[in-house]
């Protein structure tokens, strides 16, 4: 019974745990050795690690310099799997109201939040906390407001009416990340060899009109941060993930095995591969396995809209990008197939891309 109660508490998030005294990590958060971050051991921050070409000015995509931004984004999504965004064109009010209102969001009392807790993934709106809270045995440091975004007017009425500009600006802000993000896939799909002259705009129209989720990602200061993490090691599902964080470290990318920290770059957005545009791309460009780390002092916020096709939609190679030195390398993925995985298993690291790879037996053309 005592156990059950405590279990409540931990439901209701750890910003919660904070508001009502707990100064220690329940055991219900902490890792095993082999997951825990390790962030006193030497790991690199992203200025020092030589990745220096993942920074995309956007405005130059759109310039005289076009061939060469491409080419540095060509080799971002094929190395690395992620890239920043600098000049994005989204103006900087918007950028700052978003953050505020999500702010305030999370200031508000638990009450007021937890109205918006639901279990029902396919919820317009869903307040919650950790990973998967109805599955994970372990628990992780973070609380989230997770909203469809698409279509904004069926949806719009069942976002928070609290605080009172939220509707608002959150509704702006998915409208200036979405053109971002439609202008960013024209770019990528010309580094495929699909835009220009041999143009294939039926993928753009489908991401013109397709799903779109906004999470909103709180970080409290953690008593413990080295037992911990905020989030696993994962790799987002769509094809983009446009995250916008504040200046508080915390994302940590894997590359060639090492976890590397981004330090946040003032007015930009960090954007990675997700698992479909892997598939899209018949593995020619890599989702990126990310994770979160905490800290014992500031809060942390961030933004991250994800972006695919609309849900009822198959995702697959492009049939322009297999032949016969690519032969088809997954599985034809739909979103019901998602959601069927991580209702039936845990989604760790890119297990769940991992499952829709064709093995050298059944690979086809
Ligand atoms: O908070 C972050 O920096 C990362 C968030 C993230 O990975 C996600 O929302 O999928
Ligand atoms: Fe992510």
């Amino acid at each position: 019974m005592a156990m059950a109660k405590e279990n409540d508490e931990f439901q209701k998030g750890v910003k919660h745990l904070l508001e009502n005294g707990v100064r220690k990590l329940p055991n219900m958060y902490i890792l095993p050795i082999s997951d825990r971050p390790n962030v006193d051991k030497e790991q690199p921050i992203m200025a020092k690690s030589g990745l220096k070409s993942s920074i995309i000015d956007f405005a130059e995509l759109q310039g005289p310099n076009r061939s060469h931004v491409l080419n540095s984004l060509s080799l971002a999504c094929e190395e690395y799997g992620f890239f920043q965004v600098v000049n994005h064109g989204i103006p900087i009010h918007v950028i700052r109201r978003i953050v505020d209102v999500s702010t305030s969001f999370f200031g508000l009392p638990h009450e007021e939040r937890s109205k918006y807790m639901s279990s029902d993934m396919a919820s317009p709106v869903r307040y919650g906390t950790s990973w998967n809270q109805n599955k994970d045995d372990v628990f992780y440091w973070r609380d989230f407001l997770k909203l469809v975004c698409h279509p904004l007017s069926d949806v719009l009425p069942h976002w928070p009416s609290s605080p009172m500009e939220f509707r608002d600006w959150a509704a702006t802000y998915v409208k200036e990340t979405k053109y971002l993000f439609l202008r960013i896939m024209e770019a990528i799909l010309e580094t495929l060899g699909l835009w220009g002259a041999n143009k294939d705009d039926g993928i753009l129209k489908q991401l013109d009109d397709g799903s779109q989720l906004m999470v909103v990602n709180f970080y409290p200061p953690c008593p413990e941060p080295d037992l911990t993490l905020g989030m696993p090691p994962h790799s987002d599902y769509g094809f983009l993930t446009l995250l916008l964080q504040d200046d508080v470290q915390g994302l940590q990318v894997q590359y060639k095995g090492q976890w590397i920290t981004v330090e946040p770059i003032d007015n930009s957005f960090f954007v990675n591969v997700g698992d479909h545009l892997e598939i899209f791309s018949n593995g020619r460009y890599k989702s990126a396995l990310h994770r979160v780390f905490v800290n014992p002092i500031k809060p942390r916020l961030s933004v991250a809209s994800l972006h695919s096709l609309p849900f009822y939609c198959m995702v697959r190679p492009s049939p322009k990008l297999i032949d016969d030195a690519n032969p088809r390398r997954y599985k034809d993925t739909d979103f019901a197939t998602f959601l069927e995985y991580i209702s039936t298993c845990e989604p760790k690291e890119k297990n769940f891309l991992e499952s829709r790879k064709l093995t050298s037996n059944n690979i086809s053309n």
